[in-house]
């Protein structure tokens, strides 16, 4: 078990997703007790606080156009940079609970500004997609499907230059996990910059756990500091359902957990984030429990 002292933050947002009822994940999980349920198994939580949108979704109002959407998730990835920058001048450990993948911005902008880290951070992305659209070249203007061309200072400017303008991190400290989804543009401009990833057929052939410790044993010496971003999605439906963007051939848990276990022993690990849970759409409670098992793996 580590000694970590950790911070559990809801962050409130469906703005970014198509189906808007991300939203409500933290806020179901802080309802189901998941703080309480993590500190009996020996885990160090020491708070758990939400992050709420401007405004929030409701299913009676009319849809709102990309221009709505974009002021509430600059608002809203603002405050949480901010928010993540002050738990860490703290000395807690955050882990960040969402909410749509467009949070990434927010998140990883506080973290590496706090740590002072621009030329090194280094951020693990577990996806089923590649989430690298700028909004001139996403089909759906879905703004959870742009937060990694962001993070590495393109598109919107306002995403791209949340609390500083330097570009939060560069492409060779840029790993991807599990793709099987995405559009040419995103693929283009992720090849352009020599991203490495792994996609589901690679895992698949050597196995989750195998490249990620390679992974980490690599990044461990090339930067001081890094990050893990699970978006469920990257999970196989049967393993987590509650997604609003399922893609079949998924990563499977049972090879997943294993490779996680202990992570948090890792001094260089900075934050932990959890995105996409969509409470509406889960099955028999699977990827409310996936949540809870991911942080017990992590921090035992
Ligand atoms: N975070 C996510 N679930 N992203 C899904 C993105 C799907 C698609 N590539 C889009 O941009 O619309
Ligand atoms: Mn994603």
């Amino acid at each position: 078990m580590t000694e970590r002292k950790i911070a559990l933050l809801g962050a409130q947002m469906g703005w970014g997703a198509q189906k808007h009822e991300t939203e409500w994940g933290s806020a179901q999980l802080q309802a189901q007790k998941l703080d309480h349920a993590l500190r009996a198994q020996g885990l160090n939580i020491q708070s758990f606080s939400q992050i709420k949108a401007l405004q929030p979704y409701s299913a009676n109002e009319p849809a709102l156009e990309i221009n709505a959407k974009l002021k509430y998730i600059i608002d809203f990835n603002e405050r949480l940079a901010y928010s993540l920058a002050q738990m860490m001048a703290t000395d807690v450990f955050p882990v960040v609970i969402g909410g749509d993948h467009s949070i990434a911005m927010g998140t990883w902008s506080g973290v590496v500004d706090a740590l002072d880290a621009y030329e090194d951070f280094a951020l693990i992305w577990v996806d089923a997609h590649l989430d690298a659209h700028t909004p001139d070249t996403s089909l759906s203007q879905a703004i959870h499907g742009m937060p990694v061309a962001h993070l590495l200072g393109f598109g919107e400017r306002k995403l791209a230059e949340l609390l500083d303008a330097r570009p939060k991190i560069k492409p060779e400290h840029f790993i991807y996990f599990g793709i099987r989804s995405f559009e040419q543009a995103e693929i283009d401009l992720v090849r352009s910059l020599g991203i490495r990833i792994y996609d589901i057929k690679e895992i698949n052939a050597k196995g989750f756990e195998t490249l990620f410790k390679e992974v980490i044993e690599r990044l461990s010496k090339q930067v001081s500091h890094f990050g893990l971003t699970i978006d469920l999605d990257a999970f196989d439906p049967s393993d987590a359902p509650g997604v609003g963007s399922p893609e079949k051939n998924g990563l499977f848990k049972k090879d997943v957990l294993p490779a996680l276990k202990g992570l948090a022993k890792n001094t260089k690990l900075a934050a932990v984030e959890i995105a996409e849970f969509n409470p509406t759409l889960d099955e028999q409670n699977k990827t409310q429990l996936l949540i809870h098992e991911i942080l017990i793996e992590i921090f035992k």
